[in-house]
């Protein structure tokens, strides 16, 4: 078994009165690509202010590495990761300036900074000022400025948000390969399907506190998510699904029926036999982005 290298028990956070985070529990395993997702608001920066040590506990236990961050821990911080804003980088400075001046407040060796410019596909832009680069190559290098003291937990807040498509594309296949950024990392996003590619766990945070924790595929087999049979070429046919299928599992879209099923190859079956157009039919199973969706409708209602 891993070793537990965040470890949250009925965490409490009042700020000026209002309740932001209330009885939340979780366990961030060693080794783990950790995914926080929540709504706007739910509480995911204030949940990390907290495990960084920025912020106290209005109630309950946090240990991060085995020890209490807050009030600020020096010994931790050593070897916890935080991606800076980008206004916090050195200002005038050169890329390579910058990470060479944060190796040398870590007290790390330079060529630390060389090694991420290369890793991070920074190396063409390692003599541009940190102003004039990209919202990409900005983020990416936060990330480096992150990990430049090799630290054992990473947190990244948002990552790849405001980024491009290619940017995003970019960053999260440099994430994908992320035992070369930290052992764990922990990070929040908004993008659904980058945390299914990217988390080996994920936690969804919701009306302050932890719902549920667990693997992508865990929770998408958990939830019996079923798949959609999309049918481009049937939708003159779509009297005869309704009847072969029930009419609340079928639906017309712009390309084609939708077929709601919890078994495609007997859903096929049934559709050859009675004679349905099958061509070209595509086959959708349940995604994060759906468990998600249902997770959050059912709290809301309950
Ligand atoms: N210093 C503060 N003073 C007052 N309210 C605060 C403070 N910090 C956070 N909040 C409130 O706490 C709630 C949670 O904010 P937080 O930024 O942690 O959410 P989030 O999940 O990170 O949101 P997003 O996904 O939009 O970034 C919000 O309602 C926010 O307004």
């Amino acid at each position: 078994m891993s070793d537990i290298e965040v470890s949250v028990s009925d965490l409490t956070v009042r700020i000026k009165n209002k309740t932001i985070l209330s009885h939340l529990s979780l366990q961030v395993e060693e080794g783990s690509f950790h995914g926080i997702i929540g709504p706007n608001g739910a509480g995911k920066t204030t949940l990390f202010t907290v495990l960084q040590g920025l912020r106290k506990p209005t109630e309950g236990t946090v240990q991060v590495l085995g020890t209490v961050p807050y009030p600020r821990n020096v010994a931790l911080l050593r070897k916890i990761g935080v991606q800076p804003q980008q206004s916090s980088f050195f200002p005038k400075t050169t890329l390579r300036e910058h990470l060479t001046a944060v190796a040398d407040i870590y007290e790390v060796p330079r060529s630390h900074a060389d090694e991420l410019i290369d890793a991070l596909k920074l190396d063409h832009v390692a003599a541009t000022r940190v102003e004039s680069l990209s919202g990409g190559e900005q983020q990416r290098l936060a990330i480096a400025t992150a990990v430049i003291h090799s630290p054992r937990l990473l947190f990244l807040d948002e990552p790849t948000a405001a980024l491009d498509p290619e940017a995003r594309h970019n960053l999260v296949s440099l994430l994908k390969s992320s035992e070369r950024l930290a052992t764990t990392i922990v990070y929040t996003t908004h993008h659904l399907d980058e945390a299914e590619r990217l988390c080996s766990t994920v936690s969804i945070l919701a009306d302050q506190h932890i719902l549920v924790t667990a693997s992508p595929s865990r929770l998408i087999a958990q939830a019996k998510m079923g798949s959609t049979i999309l049918l481009p070429n049937a939708l003159q046919q779509v009297d005869d699904v309704a009847q072969l299928v029930g009419p609340d599992s079928v639906r017309v879209t712009s390309d084609g029926l939708a077929i709601h099923t919890t078994d495609t190859g007997a859903a096929f079956a049934q559709l050859a036999a009675s004679g349905i157009n099958t061509h070209q039919a595509q086959v959708k199973d349940g995604s994060l982005e759906d468990v998600y969706l249902r997770l959050l409708e059912k709290d809301s209602v309950e």
